[in-house]
C-alpha cells in the first residue's frame, strides 16, 4: 500500500502526478485546526505533509502520529518547530539553491528601485506629472561603486555579493557568524561585526533567516548607527526588523530609503505606515516569485518528500542528525 500524505499546496499537475505515482495524495486548501478537524482521519494517518507558508505545530503534529516526513516549498522554515519535529524524529525537508539566484535578482531590483526611485517615479509619469524636462526632485542616487552591506553571508548573500561585485562594482562588507572564504577570495568581501557593516554601507541589505538569535536583530539603536543616507533592504525575514523603529527611522530622517520584500505581517495590513512613506518600496514576499523558480521549487519538494519517506536525508534535510 502506498503510504498516505497531506498536501497543502496546489501543485502543476505534472508534479501532482509524481507525487499521485508514490503516495496516496489528500489535498486540503490549508493546516487550520477547522481543516485538520474536517480531515481528521487523512491526517491521523499520513507518514508525509507538504506544503508552503503555514505554522507546523506541536498542536499540529499531535493529529499526526503517523508523520515521519514534511516538505517545505521553500528555504526558510522559521515556521516549523524544529524541536517538535526533532523529538518525533521527523525529517524536515526544503528547498535550498534552487530559489538562490532568482531571490538575489529581487534584491538588486529592491536596490535599484529604492536608489533610483523606479516606482515613485513611473507612478509620477502614469499620474501625468511629466509635464516638462525633469529637475532634481525627480533624482535619485547612484548605486554603482557604492558600498554594500549584506547582513547575513548564506547563499543568497553570496549571490548578492556576485551581482553587487562584479555587476556594479561595489565593495562588499558582511556580516555572519563565521567568516566566507569564497565570498571573500571571488569577491574581495570585507567580514565584520554588525556594528560596522551598518555604520559603513550606503545599502545595507539582510539576508537573515529567522531565529531567536535574529528575532528584531535590526532595531532602533541599529537604525542609529547606519549613515543618514542609508538604504535598508529586508528581504530575509519580517521580524528580524523591529518595524516600528524602521518606520520611526524613515519617517525622521535616519535612514534614506528602504527596499522590503518582508514583513512582520503579512500580508501586509492596509494601515500600515510603509504603504504611505514615499521613500519605501514594499514588494509582497516575490523573492523567488519567478514561473521558473516556483516550479522547481515545488518539483524539489516533492523529490526531497519521495527521497525522506524512502529514507534519503542525504541532501536538502534540516535534521538528518536525528532522522532514523
Ligand atoms: N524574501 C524571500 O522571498 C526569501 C527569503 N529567504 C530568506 O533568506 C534566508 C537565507 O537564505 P539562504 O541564504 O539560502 O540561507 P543560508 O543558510 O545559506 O544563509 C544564512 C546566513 O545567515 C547567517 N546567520 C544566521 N544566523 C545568524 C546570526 N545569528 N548572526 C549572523 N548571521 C547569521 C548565516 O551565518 P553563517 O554563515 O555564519 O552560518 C548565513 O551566512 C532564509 O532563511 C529565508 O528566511 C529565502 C528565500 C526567499
Ligand atoms: O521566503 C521564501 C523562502 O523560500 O524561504
Amino acid at each position: 500500500m502506498k503510504p498516505s500524505i497531506i498536501l497543502y499546496k496546489a501543485l502543476p499537475d505534472d508534479l501532482l502526478a509524481r507525487l499521485e505515482t508514490h503516495f496516496t495524495v489528500t489535498q486540503v486548501a490549508n493546516l487550520k485546526p477547522e481543516t485538520v478537524q474536517q480531515h481528521a482521519e487523512a491526517f491521523a494517518n499520513a507518514q508525509g505533509l507538504l506544503g508552503s507558508s503555514q505554522t507546523v505545530d506541536s498542536a499540529l503534529l499531535e493529529k499526526m502520529p503517523q508523520l515521519r516526513a514534511t516538505s517545505t516549498i521553500s528555504v526558510g522554515y522559521d515556521n516549523f518547530d524544529v524541536d517538535a519535529l526533532n523529538a518525533r524524529k521527523i525529517a524536515l525537508m526544503h528547498t535550498p539553491t534552487v530559489l538562490t539566484e532568482t531571490v538575489a535578482d529581487t534584491i538588486m531590483a529592491l536596490v535599484l528601485s529604492s536608489a533610483r526611485r523606479v516606482v515613485d517615479v513611473a507612478e509620477r509619469v502614469k499620474a501625468g506629472e511629466w509635464t516638462k524636462s525633469i529637475g532634481p526632485d525627480w533624482f535619485g542616487i547612484d548605486v554603482h561603486h557604492k558600498t554594500m552591506g549584506i547582513v547575513g553571508m548564506g547563499r543568497i548573500g553570496l549571490a548578492l555579493a556576485q551581482r553587487a561585485h562584479c555587476g556594479f562594482g561595489m565593495p562588499i562588507l558582511y556580516h555572519a557568524r563565521r567568516q566566507h572564504a569564497e565570498a571573500e577570495e571571488r569577491f574581495q568581501a570585507r567580514h565584520c561585526d554588525l556594528e560596522t557593516v551598518l555604520q559603513e554601507s550606503d545599502f545595507v541589505c539582510v539576508v537573515l533567516p529567522l531565529t531567536e538569535e535574529t528575532q528584531h536583530l535590526i532595531g532602533k539603536a541599529q537604525f542609529a548607527m547606519m549613515k543618514k543616507s542609508a538604504i535598508f533592504i529586508n528581504a530575509g525575514r519580517g521580524p528580524v526588523v523591529d518595524e516600528a523603529a524602521l518606520i520611526e527611522a524613515l519617517q525622521n530622517g535616519e535612514i534614506h530609503a528602504a527596499g522590503l520584500d518582508v514583513f512582520e505581517q503579512e500580508p501586509l495590513p492596509a494601515d500600515s505606515p510603509l504603504l504611505s512613506l514615499p521613500n519605501v518600496v514594499a514588494l509582497p514576499h516575490i523573492g523567488s516569485a519567478t514561473h521558473e523558480t516556483r516550479y522547481n521549487m515545488a518539483a524539489c519538494a516533492v523529490d526531497n518528500l519521495i527521497d525522506a519517506l524512502n529514507g534519503k536525508v542525504e541532501q536538502n534535510c534540516v535534521n538528518p542528525q536525528v532522522v532514523r
